[in-house]
């Protein structure tokens, strides 16, 4: 499992763009016919990409995780971005169309991924955090998900926000996750922005045009950076650092946090004429 050792806030105002991209910045996941899982520091979070074609990709424990199977002692979000496809846990299949999402328990042992048509293959976004008790696993399909309307169409920011795994929906131990789709001709997300020193959160990027580009900003509010992210890669933001984006065109993106308390809510927000 590949590692991300996170910066602090004074290591991070020295960093090089390569370094900074090396240490916030996942590329090269969701490989047609792969699994991969990388591992963060910073909240033990494990994120991965699950692209079966003509066979099943099973989730298995790996060296780093010192457990029998691989959520033992985790919890597990699943978010479909690609084709239809299915997930099975302990025997039970889950069918998950585009933007279904799935939490898996705590003690869950056997963990298999399938697509419908291996041309058009599932894309499954995985999402783990350690679980201290064990919530079923259960799925929920995008169109039974309530969206909250937030921005505008004069500030470029009018999304939508589907929350999935939090605590009036699928229920979990520390997992929030949902995703954000923004309306046509609005670029911006989470902006206003905000931190929450009290988690930490991922943003997976998803439906960007190959030729074009997310420019997802990072830092502390007054000590900002920019990443250019392309389509199906992942921006990790520790608690002190600011997690907001503009695309060159349209995009959604899945973001999914872990750590102190699950309040979506629970955020400092940041005015933008603070920002620098
Ligand atoms: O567009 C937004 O605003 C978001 O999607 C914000 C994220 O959900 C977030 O940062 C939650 O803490
Ligand atoms: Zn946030």
């Amino acid at each position: 499992m590949k590692l991300l050792q996170m910066a602090d806030p004074v290591r991070y105002s020295r960093m090089t763009t390569p370094e900074l991209r090396e240490t916030f910045l996942l590329e090269g996941m969701f490989r047609p016919g792969g699994l991969d899982l990388a591992y963060v520091d910073l909240d033990r979070t494990v994120i991965g990409s699950a692209v079966p074609t003509t066979s099943a990709l099973h989730l298995e424990t790996q060296p780093e995780l010192r457990a029998e199977f691989f959520c033992e002692r985790r919890e597990l979000g699943v978010l479909n971005v690609g084709g239809s496809g299915s997930v099975t846990v302990d025997g039970e299949t889950f069918e998950l169309g585009k933007l279904d999402c799935l939490y898996i328990g705590r003690g869950s042992k056997v963990i298999s991924f399938s697509s419908e048509d291996a041309e058009k293959p599932a894309a499954f976004y995985l999402l783990s955090y350690p679980a201290h008790a064990e919530f079923p696993t259960k799925m929920v399909r995008f169109q039974d998900l309530e969206g909250l309307k937030l921005g505008a169409v004069e500030t470029c920011n009018k999304r939508t926000i589907y929350k999935a795994i939090y605590k009036e929906g699928l229920r979990s131990c520390q997992l929030v996750m949902g995703f954000t789709l923004l309306d046509e001709g609005s670029n911006w997300n989470t902006m206003p922005p905000h931190t929450h020193m009290r988690r930490s959160e991922v943003y997976l990027y998803f439906d960007v045009d190959p030729a074009h580009r997310v420019l997802h900003l990072m830092g502390p509010p007054q000590e900002t950076r920019h990443l250019f992210i392309g389509d199906r890669e992942v921006a990790v933001s520790p608690g002190w650092s600011v997690h907001a984006g503009v695309g060159t065109k349209s995009y959604g993106f899945c973001w999914g946090m872990g750590g102190e308390n699950q309040a979506y809510d629970d955020m400092d927000a940041v005015a933008i004429a603070e920002l620098k």
